[in-house]
């Protein structure tokens, strides 16, 4: 397993820069996930990583060498694709076989049949050695897809959304077996999704992509409590952060510079309206099943919060609001931390 080390890494598409001037350390071991909507970079930057892209300008280096300008084969990386690319005519145990076999490994079939059974175990698949890959379910083949990186014991697993082709269920069962078999294994592993349940549950650490720069780099509860800017705070968390203008709800001693307070959930209390901050008025009362999303009217502006499902709340009645430690953030959507002052 190797640390990655990316320096100043651009790439333009048709004059459109996809990654731009990203720099990155990727420690040895480390579940580092990197977070954006569409079109962020992501899948660039995987590329770039594995040498299926050139950059434009800047380094990339894996276990401390330079592979900037090294084949893909020569940089050991395992992909996993969002598609499971499996050979359908093979059976589980010759897909899972099939890295193992290249002459260049000069393994022997009973090394390969020892590293084929304990991959099998790792993903949970052993019932199934002897089964088409056709015959598999999605969850299974992707199961399969992940072993088939994991037999190759390469420097380090580049995976692109392997998990969003599969039901909700299914992903939550995937997300726990692969931080489990990262963990087991020790593997540096660098994953990309735009899902924040699967970076907040899996990494050691989030980098947060907006068109092609890496704004912030920390782990999932830094990231969370701290971001930096507007764009930072509404990639994580459900309901997704309320933005509202400054002055809108009193907020305490809010920094010189604030246009825009972020609202979270534990920024609230609910209370009295004769003694809040604020009055308001429970608008819908969304029963999410396993979550209750309360929509509050205060001040002609509309705040989705987290309740307790077990405390009855029902629409129309009025409550006092007040703010307890929320986010302020400047005009440009860069954070201000209380007692600063926003840049000029
Ligand atoms: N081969 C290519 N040719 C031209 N433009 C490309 C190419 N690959 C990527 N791009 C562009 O580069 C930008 C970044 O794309 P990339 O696929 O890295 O984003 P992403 O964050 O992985 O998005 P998604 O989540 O949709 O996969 C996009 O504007 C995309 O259209």
């Amino acid at each position: 397993m190797a640390d990655v080390r990316l320096k100043g890494l651009s790439k333009t598409f048709n004059k459109r820069l996809a990654v731009d001037d990203l720099s990155l350390d990727i420690r040895h071991g480390e579940f580092f996930v990197l977070l954006g909507p569409t079109g962020a970079g992501k899948t660039t930057t995987l590329r770039l990583i594995a040498g299926l892209e050139r950059p434009d300008k800047g380094s990339v280096s894996i276990g401390g060498r330079d592979v900037t300008h090294s084949e893909p084969a020569e940089r050991d990386c395992a992909f996993v694709f969002q598609q499971y690319s499996l050979y359908p005519h093979l059976t589980v145990y010759d897909n899972l076989a099939f890295p193992l076999k290249s002459p260049l490994r000069r393994l022997s079939k009973e090394d390969i049949d020892v590293r084929v059974r304990e991959v099998a175990e790792t993903v949970h698949i052993s019932h199934k050695l002897d089964s088409k890959a056709t015959q598999l379910s999605g969850g299974e083949m992707q199961r399969v897809g992940i072993g088939r990186a994991l037999v190759r014991r390469p420097n380090i697993y580049l995976m692109d959304e392997p998990l969003s082709s599969l039901d909700a269920r299914l992903r939550s069962d995937l997300r726990l077996e692969l931080k489990r078999i990262q963990q087991d294994t020790g593997a540096t592993l660098l994953y990309v999704t735009h899902d924040q349940i699967e970076a907040m549950t899996m990494a050691s650490r989030i980098g947060i992509l907006e068109n092609g720069r890496l704004v912030q780099c920390g782990t999932p509860r830094e990231i969370y409590e701290n971001p930096a800017s507007v764009y930072v705070a509404t990639r994580l968390g459900t309901p997704r952060i309320n933005l509202l203008p400054a002055g809108v709800i009193p907020a305490g001693s809010e920094p010189t510079g604030t246009s825009v307070i972020g609202v979270r959930t534990e920024h609230v209390v609910l209370g009295d309206p004769s003694s809040s901050a604020s009055k308001a008025r429970i608008g819908k009362v969304e029963r999410l099943g396993d979550q209750t999303f309360l929509h509050v009217d205060v001040e002609g502006h509309k705040l989705v919060l987290l309740a307790d499902p077990h405390v009855a709340l029902e629409a129309d009645r009025a409550v006092g609001l007040s703010l307890r430690a929320p986010l302020f953030f400047a005009a440009d959507g860069a954070r201000i931390h209380a007692g600063q002052e926003a840049r000029q």
